[in-house]
């Protein structure tokens, strides 16, 4: 890694390191890292405010021991992680995983925030601490994909990898970047639509031009990591990536670009008009998700 440049220039705690085509791409894109999702004056949409309560517990790290009075955010929200040590020793905050891949609906992910008395080591704090794994970003071999992501270290099944952030969009916005696409261009927006009581609730994010590394992930039908909403400070969600099995250090880290494998079946638009997949799995769906919403001139038939 001494070799390659840091493409995150020290945002991120581990390197982001890069083959140097890639660095040049950035540079030409005018392409600006961000740990973090961000505010863009279109949609108004702050990320950094804090919505929450915090809880007051004065310890190291929430849990049912340590909290000597119940912890508001376990109660509230539940717990979310577990510290699992694995037989080399090393200590990992795994999430159940299996809950998120089968669970329907899938359990809301709210971390400890701003406003808790708890230490940053809390185990509630996971996706806020940021990367922790080696990653790099490769140009795939000229199959089509453009740049791709790989792990430099193997991964635990349910082990935070990194956050999908960029530009927070609000649907209109979302619309209006993605209308200046050309068929055929790699597209950034990525929508994620929540289930309520109250109804349901989309979040776009587009990192084209301000994100982070889960820019380059690609997708798969057959992924080994899924994208799943978590809450820390704001009300606004942060897309993060945990590894849905064991991962091989070198292994490519990708994941499904409609939500689950089984649960991405929309054939509203001609198929035409979508990009073929080029992931090379056995139960490859052919072609890339779309989201419709994003797309209302292709999703009339025109
Ligand atoms: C979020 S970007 C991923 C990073 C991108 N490969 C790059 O070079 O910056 C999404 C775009 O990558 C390409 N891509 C990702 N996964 C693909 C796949 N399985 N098959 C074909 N193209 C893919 C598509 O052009 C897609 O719109």
């Amino acid at each position: 890694m001494e070799n390659y440049v840091d493409i995150s220039y020290g945002e991120e705690t581990v390197p982001i390191g890069a083959e140097a085509c890639v660095v040049e791409a950035l540079k030409e894109e005018g392409f600006k890292y961000s740990q973090v999702n961000l505010m863009t004056s279109a949609s108004g949409l702050d990320p950094s405010e804090i919505c929450y309560d915090g809880c007051a517990c004065i310890v190291l790290s929430c849990d049912d021991e340590s909290c000597e009075e119940t912890c508001h955010c376990l109660d509230k929200f539940g717990g979310n992680y577990v510290i699992v040590t694995s037989d080399d020793g090393t200590k990992k905050i795994l999430l159940d995983i299996d809950d998120h891949v089968n669970g329907q609906p899938t359990p809301p992910i709210f971390e400890c925030n701003s406003m808790c008395k708890c230490s940053d080591q809390c185990i509630n704090r996971e996706v806020q601490r940021g990367v922790k794994v080696p990653l790099f970003v490769f140009q795939c071999d000229d199959d089509g994909r453009g740049f791709g992501v790989r792990t430099l270290e193997p991964l635990h099944k349910g082990q935070f990898i990194c956050e999908y952030a960029g530009d927070i969009l609000d649907t209109s916005e979302a619309a209006n970047r993605s209308s200046r696409q050309k068929f055929g261009d790699m597209n950034y927006v990525i929508g994620v639509r929540e289930h309520t009581e109250e109804g349901s609730e989309v979040t776009f994010i587009d990192p084209q031009k301000r994100g982070n590394v889960g820019r380059f992930l690609n997708h798969s039908c057959d992924p080994n990591l899924i994208m799943i909403p978590v809450r820390c400070d704001s009300e606004i969600v942060r897309l993060a990536l945990f590894a849905r099995r064991n991962i091989e250090a070198q292994e490519e880290l990708t994941f499904h670009y409609g939500g689950r494998p089984d649960e991405f079946k929309d054939n509203s638009c001609s198929k035409i008009q979508r990009k073929k997949c080029l992931c090379g799995s056995q139960n490859c769906e052919e072609f890339l998700p779309f989201d419709p919403s994003l797309f209302p001139h292709y999703a009339n038939g025109n």
